[in-house]
């Protein structure tokens, strides 16, 4: 399979960073959310998630044709809960008929990371919706109830090395688990929507105790009512993984520079891109002043 980014020449960067702008404000806005924590971290995952349908096996999945906006998709149970970021995304959608909603998903992840305080993500055009029948079938998103081997193995798919893959973890800096989505229980108290490396410094500063949740399922838990899943405490059980998540821990902007690659990375696997295809850095709205 391959996928051409399409270089829509009528769009310009400041249309992009409208739309950049409109999700952002409206991140701003609706900030009650899921306990005050706001829409960012669930458009993280929305675009994470339609990403991680990448094989590099046969070069299938990932976010070029927007499939996530069919109820396929929706179904998998690793889906469980997106349906609120797509409902977020509707009135935008609206707004901007204009553009992919591959493009769409993406955007909002890094408008979502960058809002919160992370790195700048670099972000190219260019996706363009496919037919129903493209939809990968359900079952390629990763599963928490595994240890390292299967993680290496998970984002090996995705052609994430292990620095690539204990970066983008680190992701759960944002949001929570919810017991009704998957299962996994998670602290109220502990959620956070600011993009920090504080995930690394709880994996390794915090006591865990691995023990059942009121779901049945096995989850790690600390005094202060933090939690890891076990994909998660896999980083630190792996002597490779562990020396990442120390260096990470260590020094936040070594973090940043590698999740912004790989983010990118990610949310782009899949798709060729022609030479004069543009790359672009939006502002944040504290840098527009607005
Ligand atoms: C082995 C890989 C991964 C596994 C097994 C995993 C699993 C999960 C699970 C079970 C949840 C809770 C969902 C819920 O109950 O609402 C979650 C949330 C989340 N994940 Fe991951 N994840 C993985 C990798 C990633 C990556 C690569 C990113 C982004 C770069 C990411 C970003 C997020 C975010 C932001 C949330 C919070 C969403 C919210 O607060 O609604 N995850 N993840
Ligand atoms: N701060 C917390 O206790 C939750 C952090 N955290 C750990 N693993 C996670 C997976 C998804 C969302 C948040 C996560």
């Amino acid at each position: 399979v391959v996928h051409i980014a399409a270089v829509n020449k009528d769009r310009s960067f400041d249309d992009y960073q409208r739309i950049y702008n409109t999700i952002a404000e409206k991140i701003r806005e609706e900030d009650e959310y899921d306990g005050y924590i706001g829409y960012g971290p669930i458009l993280v995952r929305l675009g994470w998630h339609s990403s991680g349908t990448y094989d590099k096996n046969d070069n299938t999945g990932g976010s070029y044709g927007g499939t996530m906006r069919f109820k396929l998709e929706q179904s998998d149970g690793a889906n469980n809960g997106l349906g609120n970021a797509r409902a977020f995304m509707e009135p935008i959608l609206k707004e901007f008929p204009w553009i992919s909603h591959g493009d769409l998903y993406t955007l909002g992840a890094v408008c979502a990371v960058q809002e919160l305080q992370g790195p700048k993500v670099k972000w190219r055009p260019g996706r363009v919706d496919m037919p129903e029948d493209t939809t990968p079938k359900n079952g390629r998103l990763p599963d928490a109830a595994n240890g390292a081997d299967y993680v290496r193995n998970f984002y090996a798919r995705l052609n994430m090395n292990d620095r690539e893959a204990v970066a983008l973890t680190g992701a759960h800096c944002l949001g929570r688990t919810h017991l009704k989505n998957s299962g996994f229980d998670g602290p109220w108290g502990a959620a956070s929507n600011s993009f920090t490396n504080e995930f690394f410094v709880n994996l390794l500063n915090e006591q865990w105790k691995l023990q059942k949740n009121k779901a049945g399922n096995m989850q790690y838990d600390s005094p202060k009512g933090y939690m890891m899943l076990e994909t998660d405490y896999a980083l630190v059980q792996d002597p490779a993984y562990l020396k990442i998540v120390k260096e990470f821990a260590n020094n936040e902007g070594a973090f940043f520079k590698e999740f912004a690659s790989c983010f990118q990375k990610l949310l782009e696997n899949g798709i060729d891109y022609p030479k004069d295809a543009p790359t672009y850095v939006f502002k944040t709205l504290d840098e527009q002043d607005l």
